[in-house]
């Protein structure tokens, strides 16, 4: 089989118009913008594992039917350096790299001297975040980048360190009605004061502010939370939140700062400094977002590894929230690009299956409570939380369903009771093969699959005026390793999971991870701005817009 993963692509600069079979309903306008790694060797030099790889941005524009696809590669820091040099220059999450090709120990402790505090890349392969009207590309570091959504242009390079205390911010922001973006990252630097900076960026610069300031400079933080482990924070990619409350998960897999202090003199990866302690608890931190502080109940459960919170409410004085574990931390291993060969289905097994777990915490403890008894009493879930002696509270989750990943739910329901889970379906393979819908309420799932289709994650859009959870479709992009098919960006009906429309590209799609669509607010201005860049920027493509 054709490899999907670890081959470099080409970009695809001029917007391409793709075959359309099928109806794309009428009313779907706007950007599918996605983000992902996708280019693997620089020169001769080859990067290890798939979260290294360069970020390659792409985009599919729907207008009146159509689908048109273009992808750029970011231009970051880190790609030029690498270009320039034509080799790997800059060390990434699997891959520590040396500007210096004479690698002998005094230039190697040199460089260490000037890298104990480690300037991290800017190759922002996760995803893509909305902050006001600006689009930026993302990774977990301290560096995103400004793109142009359109002409998928690299723009500025921002610092998060300048406007909040954080050395690491996840790449999975929330955000508010108003468009205001609330995110965590860690700040590993200050010695003995490692904590967790719960941030608010507003999406415009406060009224009664001087105007024409960036809205950057507006950043405030919400809430901090003290590491349990002042040399070994927790490692996280996402959080909670739900209309008053964030949930945190401080899990026992940790990143170790002195082992990071000292990596690049080692010759170790940034991974290798991160190790998943099962004999640990996993707390569960919970801040009101009211008055900024963390509920002051100790609450934990179980070890195990979060990547994906998939959502969480309010109900009847307790928080429920989602997400997908594992019991161990191999879904990072396997993404070893040395398993994700042409053989990965044999050679990339997890070891833990990913489990969609529902926690109920409470959110205050009924101080005449039994020890050992269940403070939790919504019917609709069977997660206890149960008291004890020393006044902690353990929280036992309720299993829902296994495989899924990549999960995506409606925004609108975002913090609130949902009851559907667009996601990819993975078993003991990290490869999606199928989409899912996942009926919580039901307990009941409809799934999308092809062979030798490789989806990406879904994405719900919803229809303008839904008036139910599911009424929108699902857009996702299909690699396709069967020579015969092109790739695909899928169109199903999210309500009964049927194909609406498939717009198939010829051009070498890579495998991405996560992205946002960008609807077309005001369709006339936005068909008119874009067909006249289009017009003047894709003279001699394959498939300009009709004008
Ligand atoms: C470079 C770098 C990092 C990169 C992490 C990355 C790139 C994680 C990607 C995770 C994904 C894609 C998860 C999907 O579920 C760390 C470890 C934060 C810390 C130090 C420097
Ligand atoms: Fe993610």
């Amino acid at each position: 089989m054709e490899v999907i993963y670890g081959r470099n692509r080409k970009e695809q600069l001029e917007p391409v118009r793709a075959k359309v079979t099928g109806t794309i309903p009428a009313w779907l306008q706007g950007t599918l913008l996605r983000n992902g790694p996708g280019m693997h060797t620089v020169g001769e030099s080859r990067y290890n594992h798939w979260f290294d790889g360069l970020a390659l941005l792409h985009s599919f524009t729907i207008r009146d039917g159509e689908v048109y696809y273009r992808s750029k590669y970011l231009r970051s820091d880190t790609y030029n350096a690498n270009i320039e040099a034509n080799r790997i220059v800059v060390s990434e999450f699997g891959t520590m790299a040396y500007p210096d090709p004479c690698k002998n120990i005094f230039s190697k402790a040199f460089s260490y001297l000037t890298h104990t505090i480690p300037d991290f890349t800017d190759n922002c392969l996760i995803n893509i975040m909305k902050c006001g009207e600006d689009f930026y590309a993302t990774s977990e570091t301290n560096y995103i980048r400004k793109i142009n959504p359109q002409t998928l242009e690299t723009l500025e390079k921002v610092d998060y360190r300048k406007y909040v205390a954080v050395n690491l911010a996840t790449s999975h922001p929330h955000y508010d009605e108003a468009g205001n973006v609330l995110n965590m990252g860690t700040s590993i630097v200050e010695k003995g004061k490692t904590k967790y900076v719960i941030f608010k960026i507003p999406a415009t610069v406060p009224e009664g502010k001087k105007k024409g300031k960036s809205s950057w400079k507006h950043t405030e933080v919400f809430c901090s939370i003290p590491s349990r482990s002042l040399l070994s924070p927790s490692y996280y990619h996402s959080f909670g939140v739900t209309e008053n409350y964030v949930i945190f998960l401080e899990q026992p897999f940790r990143l170790d700062i002195l082992k990071m202090a000292t990596a690049y003199i080692r010759g170790m990866t940034w991974a290798s400094c991160l190790a998943f302690h099962r004999e640990e608890k996993t707390y569960i931190h919970i801040v009101d977002q009211r008055t900024r502080q963390p509920v002051q109940t100790k609450l934990y459960t179980d070890p195990m590894v979060v990547f994906h919170h998939v959502n969480a409410y309010e109900e009847d004085g307790c928080i429920v929230f989602d997400v997908i574990a594992y019991e161990d931390n191999s879904l990072y291993q396997l993404f070893y690009l040395a398993n994700l060969n042409q053989d990965f289905q044999e050679n990339a097994k997890l070891t833990s299956v990913p489990t969609l777990r529902r926690f109920a915490v409470p959110l205050h403890v009924d101080k005449n409570a039994e020890v050992g008894s269940n403070l939790i009493k919504v019917a609709s879930t069977t997660a206890a939380a149960l008291k004890e002696e020393d006044g902690q509270v353990y929280c036992r989750p309720e299993f829902l369903c296994e495989g899924l990943e990549l999960p995506r739910v409606n925004s609108a329901h975002n913090g609130k009771r949902y009851r559907y889970i667009f996601a990819a379906g993975v078993h003991w393979s990290p490869v999606p093969t199928k989409i899912i819908k996942y009926d919580i309420l039901t307990k009941s799932s409809l799934k999308w699959r092809e062979t030798d289709c490789w989806p990406a994650e879904p994405l719900f859009v919803p229809v303008p005026g839904a008036k139910e959870e599911d009424d929108g479709v699902i857009l996702s992009a299909i690699v396709s390793t069967d020579p015969q098919k092109l790739p695909f960006l899928l169109i199903l009906d999210a309500k009964s999971f049927t194909e609406l429309a498939r717009a198939s590209i010829d051009v070498d799609l890579h495998m991405d991870l996560h992205g946002l669509f960008i609807p077309d607010m005001d369709s006339e201005a936005k068909k008119q701005a874009t067909s006249e860049e289009w017009r003047d920027g894709a003279s001699n493509c394959r498939g300009a817009l009709p004008t």
